[in-house]
């Protein structure tokens, strides 16, 4: 019996506003200790959070404080204190280590002009508020910090001393303007330094979400002084970010990318080539302290200031792979590997590290043990590795929540979101046992979430068949999510939603989804499927997947498809499948590839013709390295790369389509440029295939804004509604 499907508009629009409440944790800080008069201990937990808010189309981001009674041990009392308070134009904000002043970074409009302030709180007072924008010291401060695990340059830091403010901001440039509006008195008094380099040269950007960001530079406020510098004396060839201050205020230490001959795309690529440098800021001398043959990011110091952990992985190669932890050795200057690259899961069923960065403070008090989130699989864990020995222990592994998040760690406090397929993410606080406890950690709720009774969710996993077995790297596994609405009766068969991530080098985790969620409450089943080539799964997962996609994952999605409708609890006439950039590659490669089996196809700026995408994307090593080849930027493809770049894409399916496709595409597209959609749109109008293709401006890759996503989604559930009636 086919089960219906919720199909109002109104009501589908109902369900999502309702669930696309639930905030998302962006931020946890955790102050200092307070005892109070009578000996009893607290802290202070400061959170940011963001919300879509459909009204006014945009992320709402806000804050939220908790109070922490404990005994350094454990939790005695916990509470929120106040309400939240929406945060505006703050660009950055760090409390000082003591907690007696806040640094805010904020944006603000003077007589119409845009301005940046730096501020210094303290208790009820704003004590400074510098005028940066006044200073022309620098362009713009860097604003991706406020989220951690989006960091790339960003940072906001306070020294030791608490006297000096370390951040990130765009290298000053010559004013853009015409030659010959240039004043008379600036050319005579700089005649050989043009006060204006014209309006139409080129900068290099760092591709997709990164167009605003070109030249960082380091920058240091000296607090007292009301004077801000900017750091010199750092090799010309390469980026500095992720920056911090070195024991004892010395100098600063940073991650620095090479960014000759040419800038490639930065998010999402924690494979370009980095290293670990200090600048010594007494002797005006910068050091390099990594090899500078690998990629190397997130580098946290230690709480006695004697070890520096950081995550490294394979310069070019897969975009995401297994990665390093290791450590260098403040004052033996030595560097050593913590947790090596796991190919293969061992017994213990560790897979290795597939995180691209730690979070803020990720070591334990004692300083002998690192403690970070990590995708296991299709689940998200924190696990805990002890320096000395490298072993490795879940904290989470037993529990039945499917994701973890560590937002940051203080003296052992650690504040973490959690979250799972059928429920909204949760904050919590716990204590991390001691070195030699057997103890589980006794997580505290600070604010909860209700679990939709009404959707459930499994891990499948799947051993591909012998014939579609990798030779090179064989007897892989690889896992799907099954998403569905939890009461159906036995002989009703559901409608199912098939979405193979993108990347491909990236996984689903069994998280808190919106659209699944909105899916499920509307009578969907949605099968997520993490094939070979998947994060998680040890790195010979992802090196299996290099020069087979378009084959390798497109069967193993359809793989997975079948075998979920041998259960008999799917109807098989009603099977829809959407994806986003190589999602979206896997999705027009499956109508091509198996025509007619899916009634209704949603593409978010898919890959559709990698030979004519590697021209103009900001990652063109992406389309070398999956379809095979080595990557060089002295190098261009050659006919028979080109080629195979074209063969192994989906437009080379295209005539054999007969799914009705919907295409969302983002105008300002940086790392699928949006032609790739055109290109397959006019293919498809030209074989009189039912297309629609819905047009982004203001939106990128992603297309997670507010109004690209709730369109987005309204639109694919509505064509897939449409077509399952065909
Ligand atoms: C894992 C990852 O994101 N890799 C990057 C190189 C990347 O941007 N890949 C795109 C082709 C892609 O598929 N991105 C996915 C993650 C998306 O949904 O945007």
């Amino acid at each position: 019996m086919d089960s219906k499907v919720m199909s109002s508009p109104g009501e589908i629009a109902r369900v999502y506003k309702e669930l696309s409440l639930y905030p998302s944790l962006s931020r946890a800080d955790v102050g200092p200790v307070i005892t109070s008069q009578y000996g009893g201990k607290y802290s202070n937990i400061y959170t940011e959070w963001s919300q879509r808010d459909l009204e006014r189309n945009e992320n709402v981001k806000f804050c939220r404080q908790y109070i922490v009674f404990h005994d350094d041990k454990s939790v005695v009392y916990s509470g929120a204190s106040g309400n939240c308070t929406e945060i505006k134009g703050e660009v950055l904000s760090k409390d000082s280590p003591s907690g007696d002043m806040k640094a805010v970074v904020r944006e603000s409009s003077v007589k119409g002009e845009d301005k940046q302030f730096l501020e210094v709180w303290s208790k009820n007072i704003k004590m400074k508020s510098i005028n940066l924008s006044a200073l022309k010291k620098h362009g713009k401060v860097y604003d991706d910090a406020s989220c951690y695990y989006l960091t790339l340059f960003g940072c906001l830091v306070w020294s030791h001393s608490e006297t000096h403010l370390l951040y990130v901001a765009e290298k000053k440039r010559p004013k853009a303007e015409s030659f010959f509006q240039a004043s008379n008195a600036e050319q005579q008094a700089n005649p050989n330094n043009p006060a204006t380099e014209g309006q139409f040269v080129f900068h290099e950007d760092w591709g997709e979400a990164l167009g605003d960001k070109s030249c960082p530079v380091l920058c240091i406020l000296d607090i007292e002084g009301d004077f801000v510098s900017v750091l010199d004396g750092l090799p010309d060839d390469i980026s500095p970010g992720q920056a911090f201050w070195a024991p004892g205020d010395t100098g600063v230490v940073f991650i620095g990318w090479w960014h000759e001959p040419f800038r490639l795309g930065l998010k999402y690529c924690p494979n370009r080539r980095s290293a670990l440098f200090y600048m010594d800021l007494t002797g005006g001398k910068c050091e390099q302290l990594s090899s500078g043959k690998t990629s190397v990011c997130s580098p946290r110091l230690s709480p006695d200031q004697c070890r520096i952990a950081y995550l490294e992985c394979s310069v070019y190669g897969p975009h995401m792979q297994c990665s390093k932890l290791c450590m260098y050795d403040w004052y033996t200057k030595k560097t050593s590997v913590v947790v090596d690259v796991i190919k293969r899961p061992g017994k213990d069923g560790f897979t290795g590290i597939y995180s691209s960065q730690l979070s803020p403070q990720c070591w334990s008090a004692d300083s002998q043990r690192i403690i970070f989130a990590c995708p296991q699989r299709s689940r998200k864990d924190l696990l805990m590795v002890d320096i000395n020995t490298g072993s490795i222990n879940s904290l989470t592994a037993k529990s039945d929540i499917g994701s973890w998040c560590l937002l940051n760690i203080e003296r052992d406090l650690m504040v973490v979101s959690c979250s799972s397929p059928n429920c909204p993410p949760s904050l919590w606080v716990g204590f991390l046992p001691g070195i030699d406890s057997q103890e589980n950690v006794d997580w505290v709720t600070l604010e909860d979430s209700e679990k939709l009774q009404d959707v459930d969710w499994q891990i499948l996993t799947f051993t591909p068949p012998s014939e579609d077995d990798n030779s090179q790297y064989s007897n892989l596994e690889f896992d799907a999510l099954l998403i569905k609405p939890k009461e159906v009766k036995d002989e009703v068969k559901l409608p199912l939603i098939v979405t193979p991530h993108g990347g491909p080098h990236s996984v689903i985790v069994a998280e808190w989804l919106l659209s699944s969620a909105v899916l499920c409450r509307m009578g969907f089943a949605v099968l997520l499927v993490n094939y070979r080539g998947s994060i998680g799964y040890g790195e010979d997962s992802i090196y299996s997947l290099l020069g087979n996609v378009g084959t390798q994952d497109v069967k193993d999605v359809q793989f997975a498809v079948e075998s979920v409708l041998k259960s008999g609890s799917i109807d098989e006439q009603k099977v829809a499948v959407s994806g986003g950039s190589h999602g979206g590659f896997l999705a027009c490669h499956l109508i091509g590839q198996y025509p007619g089996f899916y009634k209704a196809c949603v593409a978010r700026n898919p890959v559709i013709n990698m030979a004519s995408m590697i021209g103009s994307t900001d990652i063109p090593d992406w389309c070398m390295v999956e379809a095979g080849f080595v990557f060089n930027t002295d190098c261009l493809p050659d006919a028979a790369e080109w080629e195979k770049m074209l063969n192994i894409s989906p437009i080379k399916y295209v005539s054999q389509v007969k799914t009705p496709v919907l295409l969302t595409i983002g105008e300002d597209d940086k790392r699928v440029p949006n032609k790739q959609g055109i290109e397959y749109y006019k293919a498809l109008k030209a074989r009189q295939i039912p297309v629609r293709l819905l047009w982004y401006p203001g939106n990128n890759h992603s297309l997670s804004k507010v109004d690209a996503e709730s369109d987005g989604f309204m639109n694919m559930v509505l064509w897939m509604i449409q077509h399952f009636s065909d």
